[in-house]
Parts: structure tokens; C-alpha cells; sequence
């Protein structure tokens, strides 16, 4: 018998079909096919310019800011294609959000850094923005860090303290899916350590796509990895198999080191 657990384990929030990308006439992705599941954590593997950080920006399309890129091809996200001309991107982006490699956030206080984002959705009353930006605080494992400093400059936090806040920023407008490209490049070992750690709390609620060029950390944080090359996907499967049983020479070769 399906017990309803195992149904929930297969359910998927973003299937990728066919997907092409395009920066003008240069080809940045071809033909990507896989699915992204639902509360668990996919990484993105490969060497630098294979295309990781282009896929990740189709799934909310951020390359939308940009002119000359454009992407073929179905990302269905609640039964509709976000690629079609149709889609709500503003609402697509509160559904699914980005934290990038450098902490990002804005010059307001730690406050308005979680209070903007949400007021550009839901008109809440002080009291219950007061709770939500506690809750997103709270979320990111940040609250008792900056709680006596809510009225201090984001950027007056450290490094790794700034990257929490941008994670929270991200959750207070209650997303699906949290994209992560490449959260800790630019933090020291215990900020990456706590991210890390965040990352496994965070997947009980959401859907994490993470961009990594740490190979221990995909192998530390996520259920599957995607391993990609020039454009490509290679090989996609559950974080054990990718890791301890490849399908593919080019993947064993990549995560052993005898690449390139
Ligand atoms: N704005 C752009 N215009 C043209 N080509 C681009 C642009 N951004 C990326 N590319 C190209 O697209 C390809 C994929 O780049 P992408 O940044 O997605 O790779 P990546 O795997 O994330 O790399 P890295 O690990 O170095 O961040 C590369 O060949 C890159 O040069």
C-alpha cells in the first residue's frame, strides 16, 4: 500500500522540461530535464561556467532583468509553465526566492530589511509586523543575535550575520522555494557551518536549490545532487548515489578530483 508519507516524498515542485537558456546567441543551457522536490534540497555541482547559476536564475526568472537573455522550454510551477509571457514575475519572486553568493542586504536598519520585502505583499498592522519579523529572525537563526539591535544598519552586522538576514529577508515573505547561489563563498568556516546547519532546519518548511562549488557541502546539505557540464545536465539522482555510486565516468571523475 502508498502510505501518504511516500506519496509525499515523490511530490515535486518544479519539473523542468526541455529547457534551453540563451545570453544572446550564446547558448547557456541545453536541454535540462529534472524535477526539484518538495522539502528537500537539490545541489547544483560543476565546474565554474557549466551553467549553475543560469539554471538557478530561470527558476524565479531573475535573467528577466536583464535584455537579450531568454529561456525555452517549461518550468511548471503549480501546474503552469513560469516561462510563459503570462507569468506574474514579482509573484513568482515572493514565491520563490534568492539569497546570492554576496550578502546583500539593504542599507535600512535590520528591521526594514525583513519589513520591506513583506510590505510589498500584505498590508500588516505594527503589532503582527513586529511578529513576522521576529518569526523570519527566528527562522534564520538570527533573533538573538540582533534582537536588541533591530534598529541598526544591516549592513553594521558581520558577514555571515548579513547572510542570515538576506536568508531571513527571503522567508519573511513566506516562499516556497529558497534559491541559494553559492550562500557561503564568501564566509568564514563557522558562518558557513551555520548556514549549513540553517539549511537542514529550513528544508523541513521550504524547497532549497543550492549552488555549490564545495563538493563536501552538497554531500553535507542535500538529498540530490545535479551534476552539470558546458550547459549540460549530466547526471541527477539522490546525494548518496551522485556521491558513492555515479552512473557517469565524467561524474565520479569531477567529484574525485580527476577533472581537469
Ligand atoms: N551575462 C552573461 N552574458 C553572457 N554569457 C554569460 C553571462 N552570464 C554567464 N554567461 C556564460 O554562461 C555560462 C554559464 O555561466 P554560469 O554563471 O551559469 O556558470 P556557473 O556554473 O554558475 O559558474 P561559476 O561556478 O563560475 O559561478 C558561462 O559560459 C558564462 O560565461
Amino acid at each position: 500500500m502508498t502510505t501518504q508519507t511516500s506519496v509525499d516524498m515523490t511530490k515535486k515542485t518544479l519539473e523542468i522540461a526541455n529547457l534551453n537558456f540563451f545570453y544572446g546567441s550564446f547558448q547557456g543551457l541545453k536541454n535540462i530535464n529534472l524535477d526539484i522536490h518538495d522539502k528537500k534540497v537539490t545541489a547544483f555541482i560543476g565546474p565554474s561556467g557549466c551553467g549553475k547559476s543560469t539554471l538557478l536564475r530561470t527558476f524565479n526568472r531573475m535573467y528577466d532583468l536583464y535584455p537579450g537573455q531568454r529561456a525555452e522550454g517549461k518550468i511548471m510551477y503549480h501546474g503552469k509553465n513560469i516561462l510563459e509571457p503570462g507569468q506574474d514575475v514579482n509573484m513568482l519572486r515572493a514565491k520563490v526566492g534568492m539569497v546570492f553568493q554576496k550578502p546583500t542586504p539593504f542599507p535600512m536598519s535590520v528591521y526594514d530589511n525583513i519589513a520591506f520585502g513583506v510590505r510589498l505583499y500584505e498590508n500588516l498592522p505594527k503589532g503582527e509586523m513586529d511578529e513576522r519579523v521576529e518569526w523570519a529572525l527566528n527562522k534564520a537563526a538570527l533573533w538573538t543575535e540582533v534582537k536588541d539591535k533591530l534598529n541598526k544598519s544591516g549592513l553594521s552586522l558581520s558577514g555571515g550575520q548579513q547572510q542570515r538576514l538576506c536568508i531571513a529577508r527571503g522567508v519573511a515573505v513566506k516562499p516556497d522555494v529558497l534559491l541559494l547561489d553559492e550562500p557561503t563563498s564568501a564566509l568564514d568556516p563557522i558562518s558557513t557551518a551555520k548556514i549549513e546547519e540553517l539549511i537542514s532546519e529550513l528544508k523541513g518548511d521550504y524547497t532549497i536549490a543550492i549552488v555549490t562549488h564545495n563538493m563536501q557541502q552538497a554531500a553535507r546539505c542535500s538529498d540530490y545532487t545535479a551534476y552539470m557540464y558546458l550547459g549540460e545536465l549530466v547526471e541527477f539522482g539522490e546525494t548518496d548515489q551522485i556521491f558513492m555510486n555515479p552512473n557517469k565516468k565524467d561524474t565520479q571523475d569531477y567529484i574525485t578530483g580527476r577533472f581537469g
